[in-house]
C-alpha cells in the first residue's frame, strides 16, 4: 500500500515535472489560422506522408479532421478548448525520435483516413469515432522513447505503478489527465452518458496499442473476418465485435509506416532503429545489460531481416484482414508487400 503511495506520489511528481498545459497565447494564435480543406492535406490519403508539414500544418489537420467529422457541432466543443487541448496534446509528447507528435499525428490521419474511405464510421457512430481520433491522438502520450520491458527491467516509478501494459496505462493517464485539465476540457458538454462511454472506448483504444493485447485478439478477429467476409451491416450491432474492430483499427494505424511508400517507410524504420537503439544504450548504461537483438547497435546489420520478420509475424495478418473486410484497404496490403521485397533486397545486400 505504502509502495503504491510513494510510487503514485513520485509518478506524480514524474508526470507533473511533464503535464504541461499550452499557453493562453498559443492557442489564441492556432484559433485565428485558417484552416484549408482535408484535400488540401491529403487527409484522405491512406499513403499519406507527413514530411512536408509544419508543426502548424500538423495542428491545422488536426482541427480540419475534428471539423469534417462534425465533432465540433456534435458535441459542442468550444472551439478555443479544442485549440488548447491539440497544444497540449502535442506539448506532452517528448522530443524522442519515433514516439513523438509526428507519430501520434500519423496515427490519427490513417484513423481518419480509414474510417472515412471504408465508411467504417457509419459501424462506429460519432461517440466511438471521437474517442477513436482522441485515442490515436494520445495514444503514446509522454513515451520516453523505452518500451514496457525497459520500464519493468528499470523498475521505473511507472512499473511500479502498472506490472502490465505499463507504457500504454500511463498514456491513458496522460490522455484523461489533459482532457481534465481547465481550458482543455473538449468533452465538457457531453452528457455524462457520453462522457462515460467515451472515456471507455477511450480506454479500450489506448491499451490495445499494446502489442501483447493484439496477439491476444488478433486469432478471434481473423476467425471472424474468416466467417464474415465483410463488414455486414450488423457488425454494427454487435458490442463485442465493435470493441474488436476498434482494437484492431488501433493496431493497423499504429503500425501504418509499413504500408507507406517505400520512402516513407525506409525513413520511419531509421527512426524507430534509432529509438530502439537508444534503448539498447540505456540498457548497457544503466542497467549493464546486453540488449536484445533489435535494440543492439552491434546487429544493425539484420534490421532488414529483422524487418521482414515483423511483417511477417505481426503486420501480415492484420492488413489481409482489412483487406478482406474492405477492398478499399487493399492498397495498404499490396504496399506491405512491396516493401517486404525492399528488406528482403536489403538483407540479401548484407
Ligand atoms: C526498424 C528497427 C527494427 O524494428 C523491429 C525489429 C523487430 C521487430 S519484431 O516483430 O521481431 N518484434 C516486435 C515485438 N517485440 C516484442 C519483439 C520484436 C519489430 C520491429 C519494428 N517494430 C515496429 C513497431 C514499433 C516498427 C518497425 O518498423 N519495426
Ligand atoms: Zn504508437
Amino acid at each position: 500500500k505504502a509502495i503504491t503511495a510513494m510510487a503514485k506520489q513520485s509518478v506524480t511528481l514524474d508526470v507533473l515535472s511533464y503535464h504541461a498545459s499550452a499557453s493562453l497565447d498559443d492557442a489564441q494564435r492556432l484559433r485565428t489560422l485558417r484552416i484549408p480543406s482535408s484535400a488540401h492535406f491529403s487527409l484522405h490519403e491512406l499513403a499519406f506522408d507527413d514530411i512536408e508539414m509544419t508543426d502548424d500544418d500538423t495542428l491545422r489537420a488536426c482541427l480540419r479532421m475534428f471539423l469534417d467529422l462534425d465533432f465540433v457541432e456534435r458535441f459542442h466543443i468550444d472551439y478555443s478548448v479544442l485549440c488548447r487541448w491539440l497544444l497540449s496534446v502535442k506539448k506532452n509528447y517528448r522530443n524522442v525520435t519515433y514516439h513523438n507528435w509526428r507519430h501520434a499525428f500519423n496515427v490519427a490521419q490513417m484513423m481518419f483516413a480509414i474510417l472515412t474511405e471504408t465508411q467504417w464510421w457509419k459501424i462506429f457512430g460519432e461517440l466511438e469515432c471521437l474517442a477513436l481520433i482522441i485515442g490515436c491522438l494520445c495514444h503514446d502520450l509522454d513515451h520516453r522513447g523505452t518500451n514496457n520491458s525497459f520500464q519493468i527491467k528499470a523498475s521505473s516509478p511507472l512499473a511500479q505503478l502498472y506490472s502490465t501494459s505499463t507504457m500504454e496505462h500511463h498514456h491513458f493517464d496522460q490522455c484523461l489527465m489533459i482532457l481534465n485539465s481547465p481550458g482543455n476540457q473538449i468533452l465538457l458538454n457531453l452528457s455524462s452518458d457520453d462522457y462515460e462511454k467515451v472515456v471507455k472506448v477511450l480506454e479500450d483504444a489506448i491499451l490495445s496499442t499494446d502489442l501483447a493485447v493484439y496477439f491476444s485478439k488478433r486469432k478471434a478477429f481473423i476467425e471472424l473476418v474468416s466467417e464474415e467476409r465483410q463488414v455486414t451491416p450488423n457488425w454494427g450491432e454487435c458490442e463485442d465485435r465493435r470493441g474488436l474492430l476498434r482494437a484492431m483499427l488501433m493496431t493497423a494505424c499504429d503500425l501504418a509506416a509499413i504500408t507507406k511508400p517505400w520512402p516513407v517507410e525506409r525513413r520511419v524504420a531509421a527512426l524507430v532503429a534509432g529509438e530502439f537503439f537508444r534503448q539498447g544504450d540505456l540498457e548497457r548504461q544503466n542497467l549493464n545489460l546486453t540488449p536484445i537483438d533489435i535494440m543492439n547497435r552491434d546487429k544493425e546489420d539484420e534490421l532488414p531481416a529483422m524487418q521482414v520478420k515483423f511483417i511477417d509475424t505481426i503486420c501480415l495478418p492484420i492488413y489481409e484482414a482489412f483487406a478482406v473486410l474492405s477492398p478499399a484497404l487493399q492498397p495498404m496490403l499490396d504496399r506491405v508487400k512491396s516493401n517486404r521485397g525492399h528488406w528482403i533486397d536489403l538483407s540479401n545486400n548484407d
